[in-house]
């Protein structure tokens, strides 16, 4: 039976949702008040402006990919639109989905060749994208070259033309809404939450089993999608279309318009969206007055309050505006769901892991010298040495994050070395990281359900159509489910709905065993758990890692902390130099002297 606070917290995000609704009644009665033709307009323009954004939300604010060539998809958009229903009267509800799918074979395409790349590459690509663009737009004869295409009929529904700005008002910003939501739905689900992983750095998404690359292309194909779909509701707004709102200037202010938002949020689109039309607009009727026409003041004037705002409220206006409001737990754990399939455990005492003669070289330096140890299910082996030994490395090898030089390492029937980490993780291994590498402003709860990636009802890199049209309740629940149980297991469960950045460093690195739980693996690779947490803490942890290998499961773990490592592991493994120097029985290791020559001689 759901308690009470869930109850309570059930009706708290049903206001929540109903709010939206609340202030956006007013908005749709807007067109049949006697409001100015002008203004109308004015939200018109705002609303082609949003749905660009919503896209750079995604792209940029969450995913973390700057584009600066939106404004050339709103020109395909538009000109494909245009240039079939000029020329061969083809309906406006038909040309959009020619403009869709010239632009996401484009996009397809430009996503491909760029995602794989670091750094500029991307930027640099969408400007060189914007500008062929804006060029070809501006010297095909079949386009009108720069005087572009006049006499675009306008859109119809039920045969009734929506000739005027009022009735385009509607479809507009009913497209806009259903991107929001599209938007909104999206981030909310398994596909993403990888993609809100991609801004943190790819390495912790793979090992999570997130394919990087792929998710990168589906987010630009994505924003690419909108920004066509503004091009088309332009084209038929404006009934007319040149090159010159498809230039790079546009694609810039595509950008500043969701910065300014607050470009990590969906609402921030909308307001950056509004914002910058009014200002723009309002600077163009004032400062000609001040200044004279013969100026462009207003470039000017809007390029130094930019800056300012940048300055002063680098996240963009949403977040400040956001604390007006209540605030919502973005998912819930539910009362309920089917539990997920777990993989068939390895019998206890049987060969997990075998590393053989695991070399890696950087350079001239030798990190893995032609390693060699085996872990047995049910154990937990400790891996020791002083700094720069190699622990870090070996399980970088271990978990793919690495290649090999040389040699081999083999988990339960597999070769394993040199498959990446998503396959890896696919495998049943699991980790945690030396430095923490969690999403801070995501929910605890959020954070471990991106463990469970793999663990979808969908294939690992789809779903996600099935999430922006929330065919993924079913699977969204057991994950979520998945997760709660994992936060409970690992005691976290006070925190489930805390942002994961608020946690303590101690918290936080029981919330990556979570999420390395979350994963279901037969074997654990905890990178120096017991860092930065205190004495109690760590008893807490050692406790929940001997109750793991009472259930079966198997833990490798670095560690510099000596008197946690000889109470709880089963076997050390000691490196010095990249070379593992000593093997065996804590109390063995403890006198072994090559050990204390090497590494323990302070403890001894
Ligand atoms: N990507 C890399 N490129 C070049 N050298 C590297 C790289 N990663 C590690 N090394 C080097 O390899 C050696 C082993 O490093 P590693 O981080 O594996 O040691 P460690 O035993 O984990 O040390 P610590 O306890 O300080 O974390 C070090 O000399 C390190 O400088």
């Amino acid at each position: 039976m759901p308690s009470m606070k869930h109850k309570e917290k059930n009706m708290h995000n049903q206001l929540h949702r109903l709010l939206p609704l609340v202030l956006l009644a007013p908005a749709a009665l807007l067109p049949v008040l006697p409001v100015p033709e002008y203004w109308i307009t004015l939200l018109n323009y705002i609303g082609l402006y949003s749905l660009v954004a919503i896209g750079l939300v995604l792209l940029t604010g969450v995913g973390g990919l700057t584009s600066f060539g939106q404004a050339a998809f709103v020109g395909i958009g538009a000109y494909v639109s245009g240039y079939l229903s000029t020329r061969y009267g083809v309906s406006p509800w038909l040309t959009l989905p020619a403009g869709l799918l010239i632009t996401v074979a484009a996009a397809y395409l430009i996503g491909l060749l760029t995602m794989r790349m670091s750094g500029h590459y991307l930027p640099l690509a969408t400007i060189a994208w914007g500008l062929s663009l804006y060029y070809l737009f501006g010297n095909l004869e079949f386009l009108g070259k720069h005087d572009g295409l006049n006499g675009i009929p306008p859109l119809a529904i039920f045969g009734r033309p929506l000739n005027a700005g009022r009735e385009m008002y509607y479809l507009i910003w009913l497209i806009v809404l259903l991107a929001a939501l599209a938007v909104t739905n999206l981030l909310n689900s398994r596909p993403g939450r990888a993609i809100r992983a991609l801004k943190g750095g790819v390495t912790m998404a793979e090992a999570m089993g997130v394919h990087t690359a792929w998710m990168k292309v589906v987010v630009f194909v994505f924003a690419a999608v909108l920004a066509c779909i503004s091009g088309w509701l332009y084209a038929h707004l404006q009934r007319a279309v040149n090159p010159t709102p498809f230039g790079l200037n546009y694609g810039i202010e595509y950008l500043f318009m969701a910065v300014v938002g607050g470009v990590a949020h969906v609402g921030g689109a909308v307001l950056g969206a509004s914002v910058l039309t009014i200002l723009k607009d309002l600077l163009q009727g004032v400062l000609p007055r001040l200044f004279g026409d013969n100026g462009n003041y207003d470039g000017i004037v809007f390029g130094i309050l930019l800056v300012l705002l940048l300055q002063y409220a680098k996240d963009g206006i949403w977040p400040y505006l956001r604390t007006w409001f209540p605030r919502r737990t973005p998912v819930d754990a539910p009362a309920d769901a089917v539990p997920l399939t777990v993989r068939k455990k390895p019998a206890r005492g049987s060969l997990l892991l075998d590393v053989k003669a695991a070399r890696k070289e950087f350079g001239g330096l030798v990190a893995v010298n032609d390693v060699s140890f085996q872990m047995r299910a049910g154990e937990i082996v400790g891996l020791i040495g002083p700094n720069g030994a190699g622990k870090s490395t070996t399980f970088n090898l271990v978990t793919g994050l690495l290649p090999l030089t040389r040699g081999e390492i083999r988990y339960r029937d597999d070769i394993v070395s040199n498959l990446t980490s998503r396959d890896i993780a696919q495998r049943g291994i699991g980790r945690t990281f030396q430095h923490v590498q969690l999403l801070p402003t995501m929910t605890v709860l959020e954070n471990v359900a991106l463990g469970a990636h793999l663990r979808g009802d969908f294939l690992p890199q789809g779903g996600v159509m099935a999430s922006v049209l929330r065919l993924n309740r079913n699977e969204e629940k057991k994950l979520l489910r998945e997760a709660a149980m994992q936060i409970k297991r690992v005691g976290l469960e006070r925190h489930m709905y805390d942002e994961a950045g608020s946690l303590a460093l101690g918290q936080q690195r029981i919330l990556e065993i979570a999420r390395a739980l979350c994963g279901d693996p037969a074997l654990l690779l905890l990178d120096e758990p017991a860092a930065g947490l205190r004495y109690k803490e760590k008893q807490a942890l050692a406790e929940l890692l001997r109750k793991l290998r009472a259930e079966g499961m198997s833990v490798l773990i670095v560690e510099h902390d000596m008197d946690f490592v000889m109470n709880l592991t089963d076997r050390l493994v000691v490196m010095e130099f990249g070379t593992r120097i000593a093997e065996g029985a804590p109390e063995k290791i403890q006198s072994d002297p090559a050990v204390l020559e090497a590494y323990l001689g302070s403890v001894a």
